[in-house]
């Protein structure tokens, strides 16, 4: 049986109240509301996973409902329920993004039947988009129009600004989505994995390849592959890629089978690939290959209206995820959020829920539970006390300072990759992609 809780709503108490029992008795967990406005409400303070609402209630009827939450909740469903004989209604109802309606009356059997579809089809809450802003409502109806093409769509925007979100969302709107998504992060892999990973190996192919393996290309097979942070791949591999692009097949390291692929493509990067193609560090023929389709992703400073409901939906996450009660966030600390410039977007949104969750009272979060990264103070403890704290293992301020330091100065030479940066600082691309993370978390300025 699903966890997700139904939300009723529907003016007529008598009907509204059997509505719930049915469910209940079926093993939902359910939740009621009046009318629309007061659907609204549960919906801001209540994970629900299916709405099953009437169309004719007052002040708000069920169409302007099921508009409002098509735009903050785009991947909710929702069920609607039309009065007998008015088709046309349903008609609109379906056209407006309803999921499936029932025609009242109707027998508490369907009623559970259609609940049961729809939740099965329904986005687990991991896969939800939260669209608030008008920016990101029209990003993501591009996104949906964009997915029923083959067309390649390179997802561009600043570190943590929901690419990987919206990745997964075309997948699961394309025409592919019952075939795999395969995601693969270009920046995290050393070079010659990298390509072994990709186009898949034989065996005997390289020292330790004892056996033979598909790659990340015949993974993704009538579904979607993910080039995550494409602009780190080598130039030596950016033309592999782009013959595979090309061919429309692959063939794997040591092998000499031709694999024909049936592939959707998405790439995203953290960098404007167009100066990445002027500086040569990016093949400009591979760069329109990628870019058939172009989203941009502005930062989260810029589409404010997306900053509260992101915030809420992050804590319902995270407390859904650690089984606690979520607590509200106060206005003031709503203000506080709405005032923060969020140079690490939407993943530093999500550190500050996290912790705001750690330091708040249990039931509200005030304004002195939400703290920023910038505003940590750093001690600046002696360096005999650096000494001490890296005996102990544990990397105090200074010496996290210091790192940081040496990770901005390599950053900051031009020329120079972040495969060579990572290399030089004797750490993995890896580790210095999370440690870069963190520093944009934390408000600093990444050269390059
Ligand atoms: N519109 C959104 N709705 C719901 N969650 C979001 C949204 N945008 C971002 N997130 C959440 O923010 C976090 C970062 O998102 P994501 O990994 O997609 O960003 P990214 O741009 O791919 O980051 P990076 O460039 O660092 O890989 C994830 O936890 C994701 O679930």
């Amino acid at each position: 049986m699903s966890h997700a809780t139904v939300l009723i709503v529907e003016d007529d108490k008598t009907l509204r109240e059997a509505l719930c029992d049915t469910l209940e008795l079926s093993g939902y967990t359910v939740a009621s509301a009046v009318d629309g406005k007061s659907a609204l409400k549960v919906l801001e303070n209540k994970s629900v996973g299916l709405v099953v609402s009437d169309v004719q209630m007052q002040p708000m009827d069920g169409h302007e409902l099921l508009a409002r939450i098509k735009s903050r909740y785009p991947t909710l469903p929702v069920l609607m329920m039309t009065a007998f004989g008015n088709i046309e209604k349903a008609v609109s109802a379906m056209r407006q993004g309803a999921t499936d309606y029932l025609a009242k009356p109707f027998e508490p059997s369907l009623l559970i039947e259609k609940v049961k579809q729809c939740i099965q089809h329904a986005e687990p809450v991991d896969d939800q988009v939260i669209a608030d802003d008008l920016r990101t409502r029209e990003l993501v109806n591009l996104a949906g129009r964009v997915a029923k093409s083959q067309a390649t769509v390179c997802i561009g925007g600043e570190s943590g600004t929901g690419k990987e979100v919206f990745a997964r969302y075309i997948h699961r709107q394309s025409n592919c989505a019952d075939g795999p998504f395969v995601a693969i992060n270009c920046a995290a892999i050393p070079d010659n994995m990298l390509e072994a990973m990709l186009f898949g190996y034989e065996k005997g192919a390289y020292t330790g390849a004892y056996n033979s393996a598909p790659g990340k290309f015949e993974q993704a097979q009538e579904g979607t592959l993910l080039l995550d942070e494409v602009s780190e791949m080598s130039l030596p591999l950016q033309a592999k890629l782009l013959r595979v692009l090309q061919e429309k097949e692959v063939e794997r390291l040591g092998g000499r089978k031709v694999i024909p692929l049936n592939v959707r493509i998405l790439a995203t990067t953290n960098r404007n690939l167009r100066e990445e193609v002027a500086a040569g560090r990016f093949r400009e023929d591979l760069f329109y290959r990628l870019s058939v389709f172009p989203l941009h992703l502005p930062p989260l400073r810029e589409r404010p209206r997306d900053i509260l409901p992101l915030a809420q939906f992050l804590l319902r996450r995270i407390c859904q995820s650690q089984q606690i009660a979520e607590p509200q966030l106060s206005q003031a600390a709503e203000q506080k959020l709405l005032d923060h410039k969020w140079p690490g977007n939407v993943r530093e949104l999500d550190n500050v829920m996290q912790r705001g969750l750690i330091l708040c009272d249990g039931s509200e979060i005030s304004p002195d539970s939400l703290c920023f990264e910038m505003d940590m103070p750093v001690p600046q403890a002696p360096s005999k006390e650096i000494a001490e704290g890296a005996s102990k293992g544990c990397l105090s301020e200074d010496l996290r300072s210091v790192e940081e330091k040496m990770i901005l100065d390599a950053l900051s030479n031009d020329r120079t990759s972040r495969k060579e940066v990572a290399e030089r600082l004797g750490i993995s691309q890896r580790t210095l992609r999370y440690k870069i993370a963190r520093l944009r978390d934390a408000g600093v300025a990444i050269p390059g």
